[in-house]
């Protein structure tokens, strides 16, 4: 059996953003990005810094270790990371979830193609605006975004563009324009990963999710759209693991 790089299982917690934001649900973070954004906030699945503790588990020791952690307390899990679409056989895992009755979400870039992305229940793919220094390659993305309305699987996807600044907006002004019918969200960027109070932090986050609001309400390219913080980020913080 395929063993995966997996850094992180933890919950059950809330997922904190984007599509099914409020959701209860478990994590599963894996080890590897093929991006190195400017502001990650989750630099330690592919900056070394953590690689001590990265495990090769199997997709039944990742169902175990769920279990263990959860309990019966939850029917649905996020898988991120890091970039879990490197990994080319993650349906091993997404397969017994399912056939557990437990909804499986995945949160990506954008930037590769698995053929098991359709049988994902809430896709969210987040590509990346300028203030990330990485650039986007749009003939993958068309092409991811093909695949899913060929596989009729729009309605389980997202697009989730991070938002730092005005270049930041008029990218995601672009991005909604090329997918017009693709659920669309904008969400806070979180400038100071440094900060170790939350309530310091989500007064901040606050100020920047309000010049968030005011910039989409003013825009005539940004309609049919969703506008949201990271709500973890607001209850916990920078905290790893919530
Ligand atoms: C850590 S990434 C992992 C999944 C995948 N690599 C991706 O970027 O979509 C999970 C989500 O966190 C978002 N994110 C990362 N750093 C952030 C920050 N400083 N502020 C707000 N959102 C951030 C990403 O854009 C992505 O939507
Ligand atoms: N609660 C919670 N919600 C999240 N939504 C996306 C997360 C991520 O790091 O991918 C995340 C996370 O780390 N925690
Ligand atoms: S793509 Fe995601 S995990 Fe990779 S560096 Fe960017 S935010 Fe971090
Ligand atoms: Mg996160």
């Amino acid at each position: 059996m395929n063993k995966f790089p997996v850094l992180e299982i933890f919950g059950p917690t809330i997922q904190g953003e984007g599509m099914v934001v409020g959701r209860k649900t478990m994590f599963v973070r894996t080890a590897g990005c093929d991006y190195s954004c400017a502001w990650c906030d989750s630099a330690f699945t592919w900056d070394g810094s953590a690689k001590d503790e990265i495990e090769r588990l199997t997709a039944d020791e990742i169902v175990a270790r769920l279990k263990e952690t959860g309990g019966t307390q939850f029917d649905h899990v996020t898988i991120s990371g890091g970039n879990p679409a490197l990994l080319a056989k993650l349906d091993e895992l997404i397969t017994p979830l399912h056939q557990q009755g437990i909804e499986v979400a995945l949160e990506t870039q954008g930037s590769r193609w698995q053929d098991w992305f359709p049988k994902i229940d809430d896709l969210t793919i987040s590509p990346k605006p300028p203030s990330s220094k990485m650039n986007t390659n749009w003939d993958i993305l068309d092409g991811i975004i093909q695949q899913l309305r060929d596989h009729q699987r729009l309605t389980n996807t997202s697009i989730k563009v991070v938002i730092f600044d005005e270049t930041d907006l008029a990218y995601a002004e672009d991005v909604h324009e090329r997918y017009p019918d693709v659920a669309f969200f904008l969400q806070v960027g979180n400038d100071d990963l440094e900060e170790s109070k939350p309530a310091t932090l989500a007064s901040e986050l606050l100020d920047k999710y309000e010049w968030l609001i005011d910039q989409v309400v003013a825009s005539s390219r940004l309609n049919r759209v969703r506008v949201l913080p990271q709500v973890h980020a607001l209850v916990w913080g920078n905290k790893r693991g919530v």
